[in-house]
């Protein structure tokens, strides 16, 4: 049993939308395929009206094969500060052809503002450990760990592209997908994330400075945070930029060419282009740094604007990462 869906970015690659199908007849929801969280959460009938701006909901009343999980709820608080909670049902849940029967299906009965604003995405698809997903009093696996043991291979590769239709292919992998040889790397699940060793990085065409740390891959993350000295190194590079602390953040002269930033996952080298660095205008001239630092968070995230230059094998059977350029 294998599978591929499309997933579509927003605007500024902030996110990616995937289509999935919930219940019976089947409803087609957009999620945020998110490996850095494992609920499968999404907009109801249940959910406030003045809590929605047009989202579209599952409805699990028009579901022949849905199940509410009685006393079960759940409650999560992202690393963004944005949180949402309700209620939970079970439902067959389908993405790409791919199907688990009994999916647990977190109905949103209060999300924040910036998902209240978010106006295309129904919700949120939790890729990462089930041990940190938030449904008590039983806590629920994920979409991918249902189905990992259905899948030819137990595994599903994530193929973020820049302001392109990519894919999330479960079960398998396409060799079409990317070039050259693919690194394995072992994960560090002890916090729930797809966590790895990072072996160094280098700005654009200078030496390799060899450092291992600890980061995660998240797909829900939008931007690349690293420590503030990488940071700083990198930005040093590009003539105009600056912290700017009302922004947030690096800012740069939008016209600046900006060198490439390349990250070792051991022997493996990982090339991001520079102008994957440029995340967003914030005036005509002035614009926004896709790497910024990390240090407030704790640890480093390999969020979208690492993800897209890569194809990224997430293999549940050994508990690796794969990297590899495209
Ligand atoms: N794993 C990530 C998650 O997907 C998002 S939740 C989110 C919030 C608003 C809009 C879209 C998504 C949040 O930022 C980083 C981390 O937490």
């Amino acid at each position: 049993n294998f599978g591929t869906v499309e997933t579509i970015p927003e605007a500024f690659d902030r996110e990616y939308l995937s289509p999935v199908q919930i219940g019976t007849p089947p409803q087609t929801v957009n999620l945020n395929f998110d490996t850095g969280s494992a609920d499968l959460w999404v907009n109801t009938n249940e959910t406030p009206e003045n809590q929605q701006n047009g989202q579209v909901e599952y409805n699990p009343t028009l579901s022949s094969t849905a199940k509410k999980m009685e006393g079960a709820t759940w409650d999560i608080t992202y690393g963004d500060g944005s949180a949402s909670s309700g209620i939970v049902y079970t439902d067959v849940v389908s993405i790409g052809g791919v199907t688990v029967q009994s999916q647990a299906v977190e109905s949103a009965q209060q999300v924040s503002s910036s998902f209240q604003a978010d106006a295309a995405s129904s919700g949120l698809l939790g890729l990462a450990y089930g041990t940190i997903n938030t449904v008590q009093p039983v806590q629920q696996k994920t979409f991918f760990e249902n189905a990992m043991n259905d899948l030819a291979s137990p595994l599903f590769t994530v193929n973020l592209m820049k302001q392109a239709a990519g894919s999330y292919d479960f079960g398998y992998i396409n060799a079409s997908e990317y070039t050259g040889e693919i690194q394995y790397t072992p994960v560090d699940n002890s916090r729930g994330f797809w966590g790895f060793n990072p072996s160094g990085f280098q700005v654009g065409n200078s030496s390799f400075n060899a450092s291992s740390w600890y980061a995660i891959a998240d797909t829900g993350t939008s931007l690349l945070l690293l420590p503030s000295g990488m940071v700083d190194i990198y930005w040093s590079a590009v003539s105009g930029a600056k912290f700017d602390a009302l922004q947030g953040g690096y800012t740069f002269p939008c016209n600046t060419t900006l060198p490439s930033f390349t990250f070792g996952v051991e022997e493996y080298r990982g090339v991001i282009p520079g102008h994957f660095m440029n995340y967003a205008a914030i005036t005509k001239t002035t614009c926004f740094g896709g790497i910024q630092s990390s240090d407030a968070l704790g640890f480093s995230i390999f969020g979208d604007v690492a993800l897209k230059a890569q194809f990224v094998v997430f293999d549940g059977g050994d508990n690796t990462l794969g990297w590899a350029n495209k």
